[in-house]
């Protein structure tokens, strides 16, 4: 099954090189996209110049707009979403993540930080189904139009609609990974207001689903 990568990236100059470089040593993946998200930084340029697909949106359309732009713009059966913030990604990550799609009928794998950094750890240790690290048979995503899921609601509508629809998921763990968090990437102020906002977008993406799915 041809497999391909998308990341969406919104001003990650500082990280996005090594995470593509590490993907394009990776024989069996068949396509890497970027999306740059509205990037004012060097993002684009960055996978340009490391020989991956970039998709350059002009105007920043939040989380999903980015991934559903990546995931319409190619043919893959199975979708494997990286953010473009990682630390520590290596090739057993992505093997991990992709197994169980490719090997072992799983629809959906969703990747959880283990001993990477306490703060990264324990969020996910509450939240696991918040992971944007996940490998998705491409129908699964044909499933979530119409539902005008918006910015960071995304992986909390995947993971209602895998309820909903049965499928068949399972958590991976992925160990020694971690990401930058907004206020690391923002400062304390405009990053705890945007973690208000996912919050947000999160809540919202909630209350719809569940009010359509039961
Ligand atoms: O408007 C946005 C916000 C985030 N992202 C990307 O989505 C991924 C996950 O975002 P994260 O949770 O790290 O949020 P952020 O810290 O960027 O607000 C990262 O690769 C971001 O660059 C994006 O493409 N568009
Ligand atoms: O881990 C989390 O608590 C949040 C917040 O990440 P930050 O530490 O603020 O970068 O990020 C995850 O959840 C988002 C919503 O589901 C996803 O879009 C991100 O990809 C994921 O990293």
């Amino acid at each position: 099954m041809p497999v391909a990568v998308v990341i969406p990236a919104y001003n990650e100059e500082k990280t996005v090189g090594n995470i593509l470089q590490l993907l394009k040593s990776i024989e069996f993946i068949d396509e890497i996209i970027l999306v740059s998200d509205g990037s004012t930084d060097n993002t684009a340029s960055i996978g340009k110049s490391c020989g991956v697909r970039v998709i350059e949106l002009t105007q920043n359309s939040g989380k999903v707009g980015a991934v559903l732009h990546g995931v319409k713009s190619t043919d893959a059966d199975v979708i494997l979403l990286l953010d473009a913030d990682l630390i520590g990604l290596k090739k057993e990550h992505v093997y991990n993540l992709l197994r169980p799609v490719l090997e072992e009928g799983v629809d959906m794998t969703v990747g959880i930080f283990r001993n990477g950094r306490g703060a990264t750890d324990l969020a996910q240790k509450i939240a696991p189904f918040l992971s944007g690290q996940r490998a998705i048979k491409r129908r699964v995503f044909d499933k979530l139009d119409g539902y005008g899921v918006k910015d960071y609601g995304l992986e909390m509508a995947l993971t209602i609609l895998a309820k909903k629809e049965n499928l068949k998921v399972q958590p991976v763990i992925l160990k020694d990974l971690t990401h930058v968090m907004k206020e690391e990437k923002r400062g304390l102020i405009m990053g705890g207001l945007a973690r208000m906002k996912m919050y947000w977008d999160i809540l919202s993406c909630i209350l719809k689903l569940r009010l359509e799915v039961f």
